[in-house]
């Protein structure tokens, strides 16, 4: 049976995305960075596992704090032993940016998921700048051999990714002369935000159509930095989702970054009539930061606008929850990236919310999903199993898609939660008694 209301107050963990940016800039820079708020998930500590073994100091103080001492852009030191990246394309995209402009050769190797995704978008720009690779179809593991110097290029980027971005910008760093990334749709901006920060010389033009040109000036010389790290609204769109769909609930998730390169799950789901409120909105760490407050609402389906997309495209899961719960049809498209995450999250969550009773149509690039108008997902008989695939958003938007359930929802394997959110469950669990 569905479980009751959803009342209290969280504050969810560190920005994934902003976390593992102050661990690799301030392993580059020179000085200390001292970082706060800092995510302590899986995949970060795979970043800083790899910072440490090419010769950065990483330590955590008593009191939380996370201190860094960097080697100085171009002073990275070869790894010993291969650099394991877990389940983390964050680390290993960016990682491997870093590493081509270095004289240094890396091997990266992942977990079963990690090993099935494409890193030939990020192979193929940077053997431009002179790196060289050694892969079977470019998948982990591999090794790359860092070219010193690396010749700077003007790159477009094919698909919407800000990984790929990233890897451009950071092999930028250490490369003589200025390597330019274009960019038709915007994605997440946290690198430019940051290697600013750090001093890099970057800029960003943006013309009529939206394109955005950004510029970075090779060698450059960052300086350690004070960082704070917003909370992840990744991370909250989970408790939004759940405060909206579970009657009665009333929720206050403090501490939610609301970068516009992010927040589109909050726009789609007050565009579905949820009622989410901006308390005290303010600054922290250069970012827009808000506490949400989160009332039970009856959600209606929408068509979501493509345009939004890479502003959300890790709340996909979750939003499908959402319009399963919704009054009437939800349509998603233009989600094709979401085919290479973790897993395919688009065929993965059709076959998991099919099983929880949901009505959902796939499609090329997105899903169909006709709501339950509020009523809980009948289930099929018996409490369901839902495969997970080493996925984390899988895992977690099935356990909120759990909470109005006729049946429940049972989850084949909770372990990849604790790659970007560890305290997931104990946060639902104080939520869920009040
Ligand atoms: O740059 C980043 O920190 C991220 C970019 C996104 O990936 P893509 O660039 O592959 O879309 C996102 O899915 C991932 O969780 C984090
Ligand atoms: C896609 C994700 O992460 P990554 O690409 O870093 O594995 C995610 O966190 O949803």
């Amino acid at each position: 049976m569905p479980t009751g209301a959803l009342t209290g107050t969280i504050r969810v963990p560190g920005d994934k995305s902003i976390s593992h940016r102050s661990i690799m800039l301030g392993a580059l820079a020179l000085g200390e960075t001292r970082v706060t708020g800092l995510l302590e998930g899986e995949d970060v500590m795979s970043t800083a596992a790899a910072m440490r073994a090419m010769g950065a100091k990483i330590e955590k103080t008593d009191d939380g704090e996370w201190i860094i001492n960097g080697v100085g852009v171009g002073g990275l030191l070869q790894p010993e032993t291969a650099l394991d990246m877990g389940n983390s394309g964050t680390s290993t995209r960016l990682l491997m940016g870093l590493v081509a402009s270095h004289g240094i050769t890396a091997t990266f190797v992942g977990d079963a998921s990690l090993s099935k995704r494409p890193m030939g978008r990020v192979i193929d720009p940077l053997s431009t700048m002179g790196a060289d690779f050694t892969s079977t179809e470019g998948r982990l593991p591999l090794t790359m051999r860092g070219a010193s110097p690396a010749v700077p290029i003007t790159y477009r980027l094919p698909m919407a990714s800000a990984q790929v971005k990233s890897a451009v910008l950071l092999a930028g760093l250490n490369t003589p002369g200025i390597t330019t990334v274009i960019e038709p749709v915007p994605t997440r901006d946290h690198s430019e935000r940051m290697l600013r920060g750090f001093g890099a010389n970057l800029t960003v033009e943006v013309d009529e159509e939206g394109t955005r040109t950004i510029q970075i000036h090779g060698p450059a010389e960052l300086k350690g930095q004070t960082i704070v790290v917003p909370g992840d609204p990744s991370s909250a769109a989970f408790f939004i989702v759940a405060a909206l769909t579970v009657p009665g609930s009333d929720v206050l998730i403090e501490n939610v970054g609301l970068n516009p390169t992010r927040a589109g799950i909050v726009t789609v789901l007050r565009q579905m009539g949820g009622s989410i409120e901006e308390v005290n909105p303010r600054e922290v760490g250069g970012e827009p930061v808000a506490d949400l407050r989160v009332r039970h609402s009856q959600l209606h389906g929408i068509e979501v606008d493509p345009d939004i997309v890479p502003s959300m495209v890790d709340e996909f899961p979750v939003l499908f929850v959402a319009a399963a719960q919704a009054k009437g049809r939800t349509v998603t498209k233009g989600l094709e990236e979401l085919r290479v995450k973790e897993s395919d999250r688009i065929t993965v969550m059709r076959v998991a919310l099919e099983l929880a009773g949901a009505n959902v149509q796939e499609t090329e690039d997105g899903l169909i999903i006709e709501g339950t108008g509020g009523a809980p997902l009948p289930g099929t008989s018996g409490a369901i199993h839902v495969a997970t695939h080493l996925d984390h958003r899988i895992a977690m938007s099935m356990a909120i898609a759990g909470l109005n359930s006729m049946n429940g929802v049972a989850i084949d394997d909770t372990s990849p939660i604790a790659t970007s959110f560890p305290n997931f469950e104990a946060l639902l669990a104080s939520l869920v008694a009040g």
